[in-house]
């Protein structure tokens, strides 16, 4: 690193405080998010939620319309954008096309006043970091994506920014480069050392990419923390969903959720009262056609089945009932059952199977 380079920025201990609100029209943002230096934040939720919203606030390309963005306890969205070391990869990269690899790097020191020569250096350190060494007088037209993908990361990172965002960063590659990228992706943001924000659709990718998740629903945070507790214990359909879990609202008492939408579960929980949620993995559910003799503690309940698909290596079948449910099951058991759309079938679930919590 050169010497001028290495003095501009300290991005190791700065933790974000934001509370963002944008207001447009019928729609408005309204989300508090945190992150601690070297913790990187996956952004998820569904099309319309807000994500990238919030990315261009913290960002300081949207306007807020309330609230503040603090960088250990500074106010960042008082300070005026070109002057925010603020680091972000658009999903489309954004890179100058008339400019080299080289040159999209050293744009954003230049901006920072660095001079020329000290701007290239240091870009194409960062290019070699990121594996395009050779790459560096190509422009953008003549880049692969995953390499224009590349240069847009080193482009964000060599700026030493105080905050990285990145959105959808990986979405525009092809499924082999993006498996590829997301470990490299990986490295770079747990070597970055500020704290950073990731926009994803695919949650595979935020659970490898992301410390820890943010759900985005509506322009509201509806469920945070590690992968582990938001699947775990998914807040709403959207996090089920996502997740590949079946999950019901009811009311709780003495160990039996009466389901908002039918049918009632013996759950393990005794003490549980009141509102809660019941999530059931899909390959927790047992299917049978005829009634099943009673075993241990479990759910049985009766339904129609709507929908028989492939999903991977197993079979995920829809069944219409009180509750209704997805149950995973092997092609093998699928062919032994007879199982078919618009066929009856009784399913179980052991109550230990259960996860209830409250709403
Ligand atoms: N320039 C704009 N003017 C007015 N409304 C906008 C504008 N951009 C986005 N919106 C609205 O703001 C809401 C949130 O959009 P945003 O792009 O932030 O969502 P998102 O979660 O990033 O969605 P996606 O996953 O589809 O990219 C949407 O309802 C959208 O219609």
């Amino acid at each position: 690193m050169s010497r001028d380079h290495a003095s501009a920025g300290a991005a190791s201990d700065k933790t974000l405080t934001a509370q963002v609100r944008v207001d447009r029209g019928a729609f408005t943002l309204d989300a508090a998010v945190t992150a601690r230096p070297g913790e990187v934040l996956g952004v998820i939720g569904p099309n319309g939620a807000g994500k990238t919203t919030l990315l261009r606030a913290l960002a300081g390309l949207t306007p807020l319309s309330g609230g503040r963005i603090e960088l250990d306890g500074r106010r960042l969205d008082q300070v005026p954008v070109e002057k925010r070391r603020v680091g972000v990869v658009f999903q489309d990269y954004l890179l100058f096309p008339h400019l080299s690899a080289m040159e999209n790097v050293a744009y954003g020191l230049r901006v920072q006043g660095h001079r020329k020569a000290a701007a290239r250096e240091v870009a194409r350190e960062w290019l070699d970091r990121v594996g395009l060494a050779e790459h560096a007088g190509k422009r953008p037209g003549q880049l692969s994506g995953g390499q224009a993908q590349r240069v847009a990361l080193a482009r964000a990172l060599a700026t030493e920014p105080d905050l990285l965002l990145l959105d959808e960063p990986l979405a525009a590659l092809d499924a082999g480069t993006r498996l590829r990228l997301r470990t490299d992706l990986r490295t770079h943001l747990t070597s970055y050392g500020g704290p950073s924000l990731v926009i994803t659709h695919d949650p595979v990718e935020a659970m490898i990419l992301a410390d820890r998740l943010v759900v985005l629903e509506g322009g509201r945070v509806v469920q945070e923390g590690t992968a582990g507790e938001v699947t775990r214990r998914p807040a709403t359909d959207y996090v089920a969903r996502l997740v590949g879990l079946n999950l019901y609202r009811g009311d709780a008492s003495d160990g039996r959720v009466t389901l908002d939408g039918g049918g009632t579960f013996l759950v393990g929980d005794r003490t549980l009262a009141g509102p809660v949620h019941v999530a059931v993995r899909p390959s927790e559910i047992a299917v049978y056609m005829v009634e099943p003799t009673a075993g241990s503690p479990r759910n049985t309940w009766r339904g129609r089945i709507v929908g028989v698909e492939a999903l991977g290596d197993r079979i995920r079948v829809a069944v219409d009932g009180a509750p209704p449910a997805l149950v995973d099951l092997t092609a093998d058991a699928v062919a032994d059952l007879d199982l078919r759309a618009g066929g009856d079938a009784w399913l179980t679930a052991k109550a230990s199977a259960l996860t209830a919590y409250p709403a």
